[in-house]
């Protein structure tokens, strides 16, 4: 898979990266990602302005259509692949492993980060991109959730997790919807907290049979939203792909 990343301060990505699971799956050629600075296609040189006041009033700048257009479409045309255009923004659809699953399925993806007040209008009428919201929160910009698509999908790609990583058994993991059961490791006892007995007793079934229950009262209490009867459909976005 590629992923095309478009913004203004590609440099935000470099310890990124190169950390341990997404620079191996680069370097085993699984994934690549290419990061795209909008200022290069600014009109305005020496300044590489790419945004300017909104029409109408109001705070802040836009980024203004044409750099972003013609950087969108020429950074399309570089690889023969069409990309997936998805534009990050906190009036998209919001995130969830489902739709990380679904993006796990394209060859390539272009992920547009915003910054300031975001695009003028006309860039999302124009290129259409699908538009995704990683939360309901304020971030500086688009970089962000840029990198949590990238590390929700990189992991699903097959490949990248050993079996001993695998991504099944994850909380959310292929429809499972069920928060994760207390997980422990050594020492068996810490400051006079042990470890529950059951995990000690190598009987298979009894630890299974605590882990789910463990799982159901931990979702019960936290997360009741995820139980199958209180699930509801994750409405797709107006310019979500089916
Ligand atoms: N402020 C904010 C919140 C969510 C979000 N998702 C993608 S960009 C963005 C920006």
């Amino acid at each position: 898979m590629r992923f095309d990343v478009v913004t203004l301060f590609p440099a935000i990505f470099d310890g990124y990266l190169t950390q341990s699971l997404l620079d191996k799956a680069i370097v085993r050629g699984l994934v690549e990602i290419q990061r795209h600075n909008l200022r290069d296609w600014a009109e305005d040189t020496p300044h590489r302005k790419v945004d300017d006041r909104p029409f109408g009033g109001g705070p802040g700048m836009l980024l203004q259509v044409e750099p972003t257009v013609t950087c969108v479409r020429d950074v399309d045309a570089m690889c023969d692949v069409p990309a997936r255009k998805i534009l990050l923004t906190p009036q998209g659809r919001r995130l969830d492993q489902r739709l990380a699953e679904d993006l796990a399925t394209s060859d390539r993806i272009m992920l547009m980060c915003g910054r300031y007040e975001g695009f003028d209008q006309r860039v999302l009428d124009i290129l259409q991109p699908e538009e995704i919201s990683i939360g309901d929160f304020v971030l500086n910009g688009g970089e962000v959730a840029a990198m949590t698509i990238i590390d929700a999908v990189v992991r699903l790609l097959p490949g990248v997790l050993g079996d001993e990583q695998s991504s099944l058994d994850d909380s959310f993991s292929r429809g499972n919807r069920m928060l994760e059961f207390p997980q422990y490791t050594r020492p068996r006892e810490f400051e006079g907290h042990t470890v529950p007995d059951v995990l000690l007793s190598g009987d298979h079934a009894a630890i299974a049979k605590w882990r789910a229950e463990q799982s159901r009262v931990k979702t019960i209490d936290r997360r009741r939203d995820l139980l199958p009867e209180n699930s509801k459909p994750n409405h797709e976005h107006p310019n979500q792909r089916s």
